[in-house]
């Protein structure tokens, strides 16, 4: 569901907005001047803004400027009730991408949203799949939504600035190469070699030839491949120990063994995923303890896409408009029975699998919107996962991850039985309890039901996620909620 700001000084005008993008499926978010229009796009996640031009303090003409010096590039429509050429001119120079003059059909409006927010997807898929043909790929790439895979982005463009080896945790399937190529990018190193070698997929002797050379194969080995630029090795935990004591005396040596049975020194920048925990190896031996403190010097943690279920929409948003490109076909998203489903499957194959399954809806589909029976297995699955948590119940609680191994079970066992709570409705002394301390214990008790994930929990209540955010600041939890997934 997309969320849009309505930024409008007159309260008649937002309340009409509200419930013309409440009844097309939009998630209304309303703000009744620029600055405040401004602070919301900063803090949430808005795909479409329809913008006042006329508001005392600060006119929408400065907060769609001011929109674009911020680096804010989602679909404008501006309405007004004092239409004059030059103005329209202006917006539009600005990146408006309608023109409204009030009082405005409300047809006409959600048509202009429809068609701006299906042209932004498109704009974005085709940037995204542009870079990846380049060897580009940004930061600004990746769909990430959810605060989880923000802090990771937010750690990715630290790890950008410096020269530092990089560590990504994750589990396959959650963006590790991508991540590995935007930092690439982000790095003083951008086009120079990005060189990537995945350790577990290649036996031993080959692996040693391409990553180190030989003198009888004469070919360029993978750091001298990478020369200047990035050497992107995944699964390192795969990695032999006689290969191991290789790259640590690579690391020593700071030099390079050439095919010209030479030396040289080298200057790539190391960067290494792994999907087991590397501390863990290395207690089992099974990893040198002296390497793991050479790659351990900026941990990057990817989430699996199970605890980051607010990404998931926009993800098959993003895959659905590279698919049906692709495939010459006019899909125009997912029904909202199909986003829950989605967001109920504990995805363990991650981004990967999820953009599988679109791409095999989207074959499945006739034109129009992705049902779950595009989606049999994630049904059949869900199906068969509602029986076996009834047999887990015994087992106990989950527990938040910090590393991969201790991220959430793809099985989550119920909670235990709880002894039955008091009446909710009485206060202690026996009186009906005031609506809003109801409504706070409510929210109390789904915030706890749902790990804290937003889109669960604003489902569950039944309302949209700016009414929840709202909600959560007027009875002071938001602040338990800084490290919700
Ligand atoms: N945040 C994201 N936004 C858009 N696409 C994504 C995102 N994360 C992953 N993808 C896509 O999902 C697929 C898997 O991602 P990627 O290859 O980076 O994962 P990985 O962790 O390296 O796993 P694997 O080793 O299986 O490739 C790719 O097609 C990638 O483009």
């Amino acid at each position: 569901m997309a969320n849009i700001l309505v930024i409008d000084d007159d309260p008649i005008q937002c309340r009409l907005s509200e419930e013309m993008l409440k009844a097309h499926g939009y998630e209304p978010i309303i703000a009744q001047s620029g600055a405040e229009g401004l602070a919301i796009l900063e803090s949430q996640n808005i795909q479409a803004v329809i913008l006042d031009l006329v508001m005392p303090e600060m006119d929408g003409m400065t907060v769609l400027s001011e929109m674009r010096e911020q680096g804010f590039t989602m679909p404008v429509i501006v309405q007004t009730a004092h239409p004059d050429i030059e103005n329209i001119v202006s917006a539009i120079r600005l990146g408006a991408t309608d023109f409204f003059s009030k009082p405005i059909s409300q047809e006409r409006l959600v048509i202009s949203l429809q068609n701006a927010l299906k042209r932004f997807d498109l704009e974005n898929c085709l940037r995204t799949e542009t870079h990846r043909h380049k060897g580009a790929l940004s930061f600004k790439d990746m769909a990430a939504i959810s605060p989880a895979m923000q802090k990771s982005i937010t750690h990715g463009e630290k790890a950008a600035a410096t020269q530092i080896p990089v560590l990504i945790e994750g589990e396959a399937g959650t963006g590790r190469d991508m991540m590995a190529r935007a930092i690439h990018h982000h790095a003083k190193r951008s086009g120079k070699p990005f060189i990537a070698l995945n350790c577990s997929t290649i036996d031993t002797d080959e692996l040693d030839e391409m990553l180190f050379g030989s003198l009888e194969s004469g070919k360029k080995n993978a750091f001298e491949q990478a020369q200047g630029g990035t050497l992107y090795l995944d699964e390192i935990g795969a990695l032999s120990l006689e290969l191991q004591g290789k790259l640590l005396a690579l690391f020593t040596e700071k030099k390079l063994s050439t095919s010209a049975d030479d030396f040289a020194p080298y200057d790539v920048r190391l960067i290494c995923a792994t999907s087991k925990r590397l501390l863990n190896l290395t207690k089992q031996k099974h990893f040198r303890e002296d390497l793991y403190y050479r790659l351990n010097i900026f941990p990057i943690y990817m989430p699996p896409l199970r605890d980051r279920v607010e990404d998931i929409e926009a993800l098959a948003n993003h895959f659905i408009t590279k698919f049906s490109v692709a495939e010459g076909r006019r899909i125009e998203g997912c029904t909202t029975e199909t986003i829950d489903m989605l967001c109920q499957y504990e995805w363990p194959g991650n981004v990967r699998q999820l953009e599988n399954a679109i791409y095999r809806a989207i074959l499945l589909t006739e034109d129009g919107r992705l049902t779950p029976n595009e989606f049999p297995q994630i049904q059949t699955s869900l199906q068969g996962a509602e029986k076996l948590r009834a047999a887990l119940k015994s087992m106990s609680p989950q527990v938040t991850p910090d590393h991969i191994d201790a991220a959430t079970s793809s099985i989550t066992p119920l909670k235990p039985a709880k002894k039955p709570a008091k009446d909710r409705f009485l206060t202690e002394e026996g009186r009906v309890n005031n609506l809003a301390q109801v409504e706070k214990e409510l929210i109390e008790f789904a915030l706890k039901k749902h790990n804290g994930k937003m889109s669960a929990v604003a489902r569950a209540l039944g309302i949209g996620r700016s009414t929840l955010y709202r909600k959560l600041k007027e009875y002071g939890l938001d602040s338990d909620q800084s490290n919700a997934a």
